[in-house]
């Protein structure tokens, strides 16, 4: 397999997601956290982590960035079926962002391109992404009246989408944040030839459904990765991955606080994040197991926090209004003293960490200078 980044020769079962058992020829430079893991679980032959978190969260792109971290092949089929979402992801977002333009407020030509994007079809296996669609897509994404609804052209859709406070922004964040990636690179992406990175793998979206598991193998011992879907009807499915589980990351969007959940308009991401670390904290099931709560998508939250203040979704914020630190502070504050209140103690049962899972070199890291 040529994709970049990727180390070939490695066994990877064809069907995805699903359990996958790869032959890793040498030690990975593992992790930290994961040794830390095993000190505290005391050493198994097989160690058990199960990535657990909300919708959306990143639980899937920390999965990814363990494999590559082991140097894990992805298997051709997962890089295709990559490939298929991500126009899928590309074409969903930009049909969200039409949808949230007023037709009768554009120059003709971008009428066109905005009714050709949402006629947009899906696409088959090895089918490429329609040249005909390219440019539409770009003319929409560049046009001042759709930049005037994206801030700062980041991804971020707020000013006409934005309900007032207490009701949620639309997950607008979510739907169109790899929108720019994915256009920034089109020509790449259209091209018939076309095969996803490991960046671009790093960036799609797709929503778990049921339980992964994964076999991360170095000498002397096994890891099983276990991921599951965070929405609320998958959430029924975790107490069949909570077998022998040692050891538990629990991934938040902390980029979640003024979103509601796709699942639930009315219930905000990260009261609903903090809702479940409490029930993680004070189950039975995990006194023994050492938990990483991983407050994720730090870089969305860093750009998020310049244009919606956090005391319009928690009313007790009274940090500083627009720093990222005071943001981080107050939901570091707030997760630690629901782990304490269920008589967690910090840096000994649980850890909290900032994480930015799409950043290979920050997450590399994270996972090997985690204390
Ligand atoms: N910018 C940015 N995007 C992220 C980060 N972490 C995850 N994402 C993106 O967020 C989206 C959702 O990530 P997933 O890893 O699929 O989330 P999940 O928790 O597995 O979601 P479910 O499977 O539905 O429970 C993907 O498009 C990721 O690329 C991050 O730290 N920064
Ligand atoms: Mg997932």
């Amino acid at each position: 397999m040529g994709t970049p980044g990727f180390k070939s020769g490695s066994r990877v079962c064809a069907v995805w997601p699903s359990f996958c058992a790869i032959d890793i020829p040498d030690r990975p430079k593992t992790t930290k956290v994961i040794l830390r893991l095993h000190a505290h679980a005391g050493y198994s032959r097989t160690t058990q982590i199960l990535l657990l978190g909300t919708c959306w969260s990143g639980k899937s792109t920390f999965l990814k960035q363990m494999r590559l971290s082991y140097n894990l092949a992805f298997s051709k089929l997962e890089i295709e079926s990559s490939r298929q979402c991500i126009w899928a992801d590309l074409t969903d977002s930009l049909k969200f962002l039409v949808d949230s333009l007023d037709p009768l407020a554009l120059p003709d030509a971008l009428r066109r391109a905005a009714a050709l994007v949402s006629s947009a079809p899906d696409i088959g296996q090895h089918e490429a992404f329609p040249q005909a669609f390219m440019f539409a897509m770009q003319t929409l994404w560049r046009a001042a009246e759709v930049q005037a609804v994206i801030k700062d052209g980041s991804g971020f859709i707020y000013e006409r989408c934005a309900m007032q406070p207490p009701a949620y922004l639309p997950v607008v964040t979510q739907q169109s944040i790899s929108v720019s990636y994915y256009l920034a690179e089109a020509p790449r992406l259209f091209s018939p030839a076309y095969v996803p990175t490991v960046q671009d793998l790093l960036h799609v979206r797709v929503r778990s459904i049921g339980i992964t598991e994964t076999v991360l193998r170095g000498n002397g011992y096994d890891m099983l990765v276990v991921d599951v879907g965070g929405s609320k009807s998958e959430r029924r499915k975790w107490l069949h991955a909570l077998k022998e589980v040692t050891s538990i990351i629990f991934v938040v969007s902390l980029s979640g606080y003024n979103e509601h959940l796709i699942e639930d308009k009315d219930d905000n991401q990260m009261r609903d994040a903090m809702v479940v670390w409490n029930a993680i904290c004070r189950s039975r099931w995990f006194t023994q197991s050492p938990l990483v709560l991983c407050l994720n998508k730090n870089d969305v939250f860093e750009r998020q926090i310049l244009h919606s203040d956090i005391v319009e979704f928690f009313p007790d914020f009274d940090g500083e209004r627009k720093k990222a630190d005071a943001g981080r502070d107050y939901f570091r504050e707030r997760f630690r003293d629901l782990g304490e209140r269920a008589g967690r103690t910090l840096n000994k049962d649980f850890f909290i960490r900032v994480t930015t899972a799409t950043d290979s070199e920050a997450m590399k890291e994270f996972m090997t200078n985690s204390e």
